[in-house]
């Protein structure tokens, strides 16, 4: 192999930035060319493809965002979109992939890599935390601290003015983010998809709790099966029925994805970035890149995407335990 290309896809993360580096730097280190593709798929299909240098990834690693950009594409949903983005590979001379994006992304690579043989190894570039394979993904680090220190300034507010606040993170389909949110910003409550939330519990909770405190912080995952934060309020209001309580929503939305990346989501993404062109150089394929147990591990696409990583029980368990 002497030819690899790099690119950032789906949401970007904080932390991407540091993985594209060590791609780069470790596919130089290891006598390799190295393209990075711009804006993900999209840039694939038309052919946005530029040889990078070590210098082309200088002064990356402590920012947010991705130099690659990122983009959702829906032409590489079709088998003409992938007809095209494998005959722009083909044209570059590309012989290898690493993708770096989320459980889509990596849909998209098995499904291009079924098509066309161009081996494609991942690294987990998403703030969810969703994907099997690693115990966290390369910008989910920052994006709970970042959600942490909107939620501290929220709670001086909400003790200020007695309110109950709830609070919206981010998490279409995992509630990683709200439960570790949950945790350390103290939060009476946690609202997530992968558990039934139960609101009557929550109301008949939230009555007795207003004796003891008089404000109180609620995190709701965004995927929440009951709805977002304000629907979730406006219900819980309606049950309360207590005019003299002061109900307010925030969402704290896309102020997550973003910010210069914490010094685990610099290391996790340096560390996958580097294993994912070791394991393409070894022959490794259809796979991703993680870190579990603070080993590098490669799990097959199929199993990132199609095994669900569940949520820590003893997470569950000692957010129902602080919360009282
Ligand atoms: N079934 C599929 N077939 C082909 N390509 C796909 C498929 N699913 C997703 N993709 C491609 O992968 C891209 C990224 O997927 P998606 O938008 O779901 O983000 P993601 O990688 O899951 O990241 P995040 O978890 O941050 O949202 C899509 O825009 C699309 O181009
Ligand atoms: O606004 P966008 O780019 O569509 O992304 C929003 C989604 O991306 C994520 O941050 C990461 O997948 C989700 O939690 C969120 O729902």
């Amino acid at each position: 192999m002497k030819k690899i290309a790099v690119f950032t896809s789906g949401g970007d993360s904080p932390g991407m930035n540091a993985c594209v580096r060590a791609v780069v730097r470790t596919a130089i280190y290891k006598g390799l060319d190295v393209y990075g593709i711009y804006r993900g798929y999209e840039g694939m299909i038309e052919g946005d493809i530029k040889k990078m240098y070590s210098h082309s990834v200088s002064n990356i690693i402590q920012r947010g965002g991705t130099i690659l950009k990122s983009a959702r594409s829906m032409e590489f949903k079709t088998p003409e979109g992938r007809k095209q983005a494998y005959e722009n590979l083909v044209a570059n001379g590309i012989e290898g992939i690493v993708a770096i994006g989320g459980d889509g992304t990596f849909t998209g690579a098995k499904i291009f890599q079924e098509e066309y043989g161009i081996p494609t190894v991942g690294c987990p570039g998403t703030i969810d935390n969703d994907l099997y394979g690693t115990d966290y993904t390369i910008g989910f680090d920052t994006a709970v601290n970042t959600a942490l220190e909107a939620i501290d300034k929220i709670r001086d507010t909400a003790a200020a003015h007695d309110r109950i606040f709830f609070i919206e993170v981010m998490g279409r389909d995992a509630g990683f983010i709200a439960v570790d949110c949950g945790i350390g910003g103290g939060a009476e409550f946690v609202m997530v998809p992968e558990t039934k939330t139960d609101l009557n519990k929550v109301v008949k909770s939230m009555k007795n709790l207003r004796k003891s405190k008089t404000s109180s912080i609620v995190v709701v995952a965004e995927g929440d099966e009951e709805g977002n934060a304000e629907v979730i309020m406006n219900k819980v209001k309606e049950r309360i029925k207590d005019e003299n309580k002061d109900f307010k929503v925030t969402t704290l939305g896309h102020i997550q994805r973003g910010g210069s990346p914490t010094a685990r989501d610099r290391v996790l993404g340096s560390l996958c970035g580097m294993a994912a062109v070791e394991g393409l150089i070894a022959g490794k394929m259809n796979c991703m890149a993680g870190v579990m147990n603070q080993q590098i591990v490669y799990t097959p696409f199929a199993d990132c995407i199609g095994k669900e990583k569940p949520l820590s029980n003893e997470h569950l368990k000692l957010m129902e335990i602080l919360s009282i």
